[in-house]
C-alpha cells in the first residue's frame, strides 16, 4: 500500500480504550466537579463521552479515526454534543470551555500537552497518560522543563494511578490521571510568559556543579541564587524547584 493511502491501525492510533467502570466513574465525577462546557479529545468508542454527555452540559468531541467518528455520530448522544472528526494536535477548544478531558493516545502525549498548554480556552484538563509521564508532568519526584515553564499559569496534580488492566488492549505500563488547573490568580502576568519560558529553558540547559551556580549562570543574582539553593536539600537540581521558587528565581534576575 502506498504511504499516501496508508490508514493507521489501532496500534498506531494508540487505541487503548478504557473499559474499567470504576476508573470511568472517577474521571467523570471529577469532570462533573470541574464543570462544563466540556471538550473531549480522542474520544474513541465513547467510554468517557457517553457518561460525559449524560451530565447535560455542552460537549465538543474530537476523534481522528473516521470509523470511530461515524459510530459516535450514530450513537446520537444529544443536541448538546458536537462530534468532530479531526486531529487533537490542531484543535482549539472553543471559547467558554471549562473542562477538557482526554485519554490521550500514548504516542502523542507530549505534543498534545504542549499544544494544550498553548491553548487558552480551558480552565481544567483531566488527562490520562502513561504513569511515568503523569508523575513527571505533575512534578512528583522532579518536574520537567515543560511543567516548570507553565507552572506560574497552570497548577498540576496527580489524581490517581490507573492499572494497565483498565484498558483494552492492555498496554505494557500503568497510566495515571493528571489534573491541570489554570490558576485563577497566575503567579506571573501573561506578558512575561516569553521571558519566563526562556529563563526556565536556560536554567534547565545550564551548567554548574550545584543549583546556586546553575541559577547564577541563568542570570539570577548570586545572593538570591545562594538563598534559594539553601532552601532546598543539598544536591538539589532545577527539576527539584517548586512553582513559587521558580518565580522567585525569575524575579531575582540581575537587571
Ligand atoms: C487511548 S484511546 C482513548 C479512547 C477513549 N477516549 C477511551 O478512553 O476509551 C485514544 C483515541 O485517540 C484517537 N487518536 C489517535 N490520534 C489522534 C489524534 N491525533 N487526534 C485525535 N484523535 C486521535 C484514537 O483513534 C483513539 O480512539
Amino acid at each position: 500500500m502506498s504511504r499516501q493511502h496508508h490508514r493507521p491501525g489501532p496500534h498506531e492510533l494508540g487505541q487503548n480504550d478504557l473499559v474499567d467502570r470504576r476508573t470511568i466513574t472517577a474521571v467523570v465525577a471529577l469532570a462533573r466537579e470541574c464543570g462544563g462546557p466540556y471538550v473531549e479529545w480522542a474520544a474513541g468508542r465513547g467510554a468517557l463521552t457517553r457518561p460525559l454527555a449524560r451530565i447535560g452540559a455542552p460537549l465538543h468531541v474530537v476523534e481522528l479515526d473516521p470509523r470511530r467518528v461515524a459510530a459516535l455520530e450514530r450513537a446520537a448522544l444529544g443536541p448538546h454534543v458536537c462530534i468532530g472528526a479531526g486531529d487533537i494536535l490542531r484543535h482549539a477548544p472553543p471559547a467558554g470551555t471549562r473542562t477538557l478531558v482526554a485519554n490521550l493516545p500514548f504516542h502523542v502525549t507530549t505534543p498534545a500537552l504542549r499544544h494544550l498548554l498553548r491553548e487558552t480556552h480551558w480552565q481544567h484538563a483531566l488527562l490520562i497518560t502513561q504513569w511515568e509521564v503523569a508523575r513527571k508532568r505533575a512534578g512528583v519526584g522532579g518536574a520537567t522543563q515543560l511543567t516548570a515553564q507553565w507552572w506560574p499559569w497552570v497548577d498540576t496534580g496527580l489524581v490517581q494511578r490507573i492499572p494497565a488492566t483498565a484498558f483494552r488492549p492492555v498496554p505494557s505500563v500503568d497510566a495515571g490521571l493528571l489534573h491541570l488547573r489554570r490558576r485563577p490568580e497566575p503567579l506571573l502576568p501573561a506578558s512575561e510568559q516569553r521571558d519566563y519560558h526562556e529563563f526556565v529553558r536556560r536554567v534547565f540547559g545550564g551548567r554548574g556543579r550545584h543549583l546556586a551556580q546553575i541559577l547564577t549562570g541563568a542570570g539570577v543574582s548570586r545572593e538570591a541564587a545562594n538563598r534559594l539553593a539553601a532552601q532546598r536539600r543539598p544536591g538539589a537540581l532545577p527539576r527539584d524547584l517548586d512553582a513559587a521558587t521558580w518565580v522567585a528565581a525569575y524575579r531575582s534576575r540581575r537587571t
